[in-house]
């Protein structure tokens, strides 16, 4: 996008009219209107790209104003400069110039071809055509017969005058010089490659003053209507433009034969630089702000500027292969390929979870089994433990009769030892030469009262068997010590049972035992919680790469079906290629049919005159 550059340019005030400077004050890019005791005028004062006051001579004019136009028009761009303002405010003055100040139009064609021959990469062709637009019908200037001539437009050309003469020109000298409409065609021939074509449109226009201030009439008041008609479409197409997109609507390009020409240079593809002149008297200060306000609006539009290049069979040829080409690459190199590695890549990553979530199951079942059999085995424990706790208890109702009884044959000189000691330690009290156990040589009638009244602390040894209910003891050893204490009684008695301390300390170690399984068991069960845990953000992350994974997939077609697209469309632009092929061979077999008629053609002239010549001669002799 590129705006338009306007400039306002002060002509001269006519010699006497010391007015003007009362009226306009120029600073830098800006004008402004000022009363005459210097107040300015409200809603008068514009900036522009460039302001020039009468100082300004033309080549001073076309440096910053239009020089780079023509050089981009020999690069191949669109150019258009005309100049706009009211009669005798100094259009023709700008646009041709004078001898001593030449005007826009001849240095832009000597700047053509100075640029054109300064470049040695490119050839070009230069063609001029000159036309006038008069009561709205378009008249060839080089060529008078062609009058009113039609615009047409296409797809190659874009809006042309249809009919015009194009001379061609290889020198600033052979261009005819202008004061209307200078369209000039710059051809860039390059073998093989593409042709660039650009126009470069130089105008000047008529007078901008409204018709009723002419006071003309008869044939001049009707050319002084088209003219203004002409006038306001421009202003209305200008006025259209620099309004933003919305309210824009549409632009009236075909409501003037003006407009239509200049639609390219007017927010189309062209460079476009307009020149507002402005006559600085007091009695134009209307007219004058009236061209300010065009210059103000044509300010404000934008063109969309492009490169125009014509393609020649040989450079089609080229440009499609190269098409062809990058359409080969994109295919290669597609997005396609790129996200099946994407769409590879998140299976495996997948896959891998699932291998991760399978074992942390397996794991967790294990753990699962694992607090089950210690749950069994502390319900086991716990069931021995209370098996044991009973036995405890049954064994010492036991161990009391058992005492109750020794109490009864105890001759105990020791008070001390106490029901209650023997219960809580059963080893604990040593009682010191109370109770010894003495081998009987013969020993009856025990059933009742096994205790013999002796009087002693002897008891024989069948009193004791009988005592101990067939416990296996070795009476030779107790013989052998008689003097035994009581502190091994216990030992005697538990022989094949466990002993209240071993019942004890069993009991203790269980409890331990299950405290610690308990403590285990705790563990066990805060390690599969996070295990569940884990398992279940990994549930989470499966569910979501299944999820991306159906998107990744949706896109994989997606872009099937785009690569699909493109394939029919490079089989299509290779079927084009075929076809060029196949023209342009065509083509060549025309071509050199032709000139192969052309020279016997050539032959048989040359023969008929030489026949002519041959008859001729005796008729002169
Ligand atoms: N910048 C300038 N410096 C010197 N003289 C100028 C300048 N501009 C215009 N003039 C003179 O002013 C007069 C009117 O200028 P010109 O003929 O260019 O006006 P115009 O706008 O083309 O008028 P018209 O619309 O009738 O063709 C001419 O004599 C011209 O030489």
């Amino acid at each position: 996008m590129e705006k338009i550059s306007v400039a306002v340019r002060f002509r001269p005030s006519t010699a006497g009219d010391p007015t003007s400077e009362r009226h306009w004050r120029t600073e830098d890019n800006r004008i402004s209107l000022h009363r005459p005791l210097g107040t300015p005028v409200s809603g008068a004062s514009f900036a522009f790209d460039y302001v020039f006051d009468p100082n300004y001579t033309n080549a001073m004019v076309y440096d910053l104003l239009i020089k780079s136009i023509i050089h981009a028009a020999v690069d191949g761009f669109n150019g258009t400069a005309f100049a706009y303002g009211q009669t005798s405010s100094g259009k023709t003055f700008t646009m041709n110039g004078s001898e001593e100040d030449p005007g826009i139009i001849p240095l832009a064609v000597k700047d053509v071809f100075r640029t054109t021959k300064l470049s040695t990469e490119r050839e070009f062709l230069i063609r001029v055509s000159y036309m006038e637009i008069y009561n709205e019908e378009i008249n060839d200037l080089l060529a008078l017969e062609n009058q009113k001539l039609p615009i047409h437009e296409s797809l190659e050309r874009g809006v042309y005058v249809a009919g015009l003469r194009e001379e061609i020109v290889n020198s600033s000298e052979q261009v005819i010089e202008s004061s209307a409409k200078d369209p000039m065609n710059l051809g860039d021939l390059s073998n093989g490659d593409a042709i660039r074509v650009s126009v470069l449109n130089l105008v000047d226009l008529a007078g901008s003053e409204r018709i009723a201030k002419t006071g003309a009439g008869g044939v001049r008041l009707k050319e002084g209507k088209h003219i203004n008609k002409s006038l306001m479409i421009l202003g209305n197409v200008i006025n259209k433009l620099s309004e933003s997109g919305k309210q824009r609507g549409h632009i009236p390009y075909r409501d003037s034969k003006l407009t239509r020409i200049l639609q390219p240079a007017l927010g189309g593809n062209s460079k476009t630089s307009i020149i507002c002149t402005v006559a600085p008297e007091e009695a134009h200060i209307e007219e004058s702000r009236g061209t300010l306000q065009f210059a103000s609006r044509a300010n404000r539009i934008t063109n969309c500027v492009q490169v125009n290049e014509i393609l020649t069979d040989a450079a089609l040829l080229k440009r499609q292969k190269l098409e062809i080409e990058e359409l080969r690459r994109k295919l290669q190199g597609s997005h396609s390929e790129v996200l099946e590695q994407v769409i590879l890549k998140q299976r495996n990553d997948m896959h891998k979870s699932e291998l991760e979530c399978e074992k942390l199951a397996m794991e967790l079942e294990e753990e699962r089994k694992a607090r089950q059999a210690l749950e069994l085995r502390i319900k086991e424990q716990e069931k021995k433990i209370d098996n044991l706790s009973s036995l405890s208890i049954s064994y010492h109702d036991a161990s009391f009769s058992a005492q109750d009884k020794f109490d009864s044959i105890t001759m105990s000189e020791d008070a001390s030892v106490s029901r209650s000691d023997i219960m809580r330690t059963p080893n604990f009290k040593a009682v010191s030469d109370d109770f010894v156990v003495k081998r009987r040589s013969i020993f009856t009638g025990l059933d009742s009262s096994p205790i013999l009244e002796t009087g002693d602390n002897t008891v024989d040894e069948d009193l004791w068997m009988q005592l101990n209910k067939g416990c296996v003891t070795n009476l030779d050893m107790l013989q052998m010590t008689p003097e035994m204490k009581c502190q091994s009684f216990s030992s005697l008695q538990m022989s094949n049972e466990p002993t209240l301390d071993e019942v004890a300390k069993r009991c203790d170690c269980l409890e331990s035992e299950c405290s610690f399984n308990k403590q285990q068991l705790e563990e066990l069960r805060g390690k599969c919680n996070i295990l569940e845990g884990e398992c279940s953000l990994l549930k989470e992350e499966k569910a979501s790469l299944m999820a991306s994974l159906s998107v990744s997939e949706q896109d994989n077609e997606q872009l099937r079906t785009e690569k699909e697209e493109l394939l029919k469309e490079l089989d299509n632009e290779k079927q084009k290629l075929k076809e060029l092929k196949e023209d342009f061979r065509q083509f060549s077999l025309a071509f050199s049919e032709r000139a192969g008629l052309q020279v016997s053609l050539y032959t048989k002239l040359k023969a008929m005159m030489e026949n002519m010549k041959a008859l001729k001669v005796p008729c002169d002799s």
